[in-house]
């Protein structure tokens, strides 16, 4: 069978002048057509710099070793403009953050616009037309008299459905979405999640979903790969993960997980030997992302 994405014996080191994180250590993780799998694990386990590599976009120092294969091409150990061709083949990741990426001084709709010209070569005319329906395809109401507004103007969850929508606009056959709710609240959570799911069916596209949360995780995803101190400790259907854990690391975060337990006192604590130590913020060296980037 061949696959949509097939990442091999993967490995991503950032070498600093104080030390050396091994961030990625040797992944191997496929995903089909049109297939959900989420890449679930603690802060620091290496899901974001993983998905980051899918495009090509890990941020220096970061070394990539391995291969990915996207569609039948290489990523690694590709310069710029030949990502660039390769990102045209449909790649495209939506970030936690929508804010850094919809640009403040340009409205909504031209940024859409913008995406649909450029990526597909859409006339100015049509390109208007299918902006105003891809909002609408993300819920945004009254999306013809909200074209021209700015990106303050929308409420995060908005902003963040924006974001989808212009991934979604590019026509990927894969979209990685990075902890796309995370920074909204949970009502709004629910339907962004909804929305990605739908999407994801009716566009036939493949779908990585990153989060530390075990019932995102469940809800969105037939396939669940678990990641621990940069490596996919375990890899199976989702519900046969939940039901049958086999790894100690994943038994632990679902004893720890909240949905699992009757009340908080049944709640297990992550035993010592599963919590990384490392300092959180060293994710603050990871340069803010934009929302969308694309290989598409
Ligand atoms: N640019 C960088 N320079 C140095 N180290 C980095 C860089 N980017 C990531 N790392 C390190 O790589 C490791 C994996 O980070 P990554 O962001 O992939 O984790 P994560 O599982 O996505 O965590 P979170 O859920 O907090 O985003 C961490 O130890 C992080 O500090």
């Amino acid at each position: 069978m061949s696959y949509l994405l097939e990442i091999s014996d993967l490995n991503v080191t950032f070498e600093t002048r104080f030390r050396t994180v091994p961030a990625v250590r040797n992944v191997s993780l496929a995903v089909g057509q049109g297939e959900s799998v989420a890449l679930v694990g603690a802060s620091g386990s290496g899901k974001t710099v993983l998905g980051r590599s899918v495009l090509g976009l890990v941020d220096e120092p970061g070394v990539v070793r391995g291969s990915i294969l996207f569609d039948g091409r290489q990523v690694v150990g590709r310069t710029e403009e030949e990502l660039r061709e390769i990102r045209g083949v449909g790649v495209a990741m939506v970030f936690q953050d929508a804010l850094d990426g919809l640009n403040p001084v340009y409205s909504v709709g031209s940024q859409l616009s913008e995406v649909l010209t450029v990526r597909l070569g859409h006339s100015r005319a049509e390109a208007k037309e299918r902006a105003i329906e891809l909002m609408r395809q993300v819920g945004i109401r009254e999306p013809e008299s909200r074209f021209n507004n700015f990106p303050h103007q929308f409420s995060g969850g908005m902003r963040q459905r924006i974001c989808i929508a212009l991934a979604v606009g590019m026509r990927p056959k894969l979209l990685i979405a990075d902890e796309p709710t995370t920074a909204l609240d949970v009502t709004v959570q629910a339907g962004i999640l909804r929305l990605i799911k739908t999407l994801q069916r009716e566009t036939g596209m493949g779908l990585i979903f990153i989060t530390h949360d075990l019932a995102v995780a469940r809800e969105v995803s037939e396939r669940m790969a678990v990641m621990y101190n940069g490596q996919i400790v375990e890899e199976g259907a989702t519900e046969e993960i939940f039901s049958r854990p086999q790894h100690p690391y994943t038994r632990a975060l679902l004893l720890a997980h909240p949905a699992r337990a009757k009340s908080w006192r049944d709640l297990e604590p992550i035993p010592d030997e599963f919590v990384t130590d490392e300092p959180s913020s060293d994710n603050q060296t990871v340069s803010a992302p934009a929302p969308t980037a694309s290989i598409g």
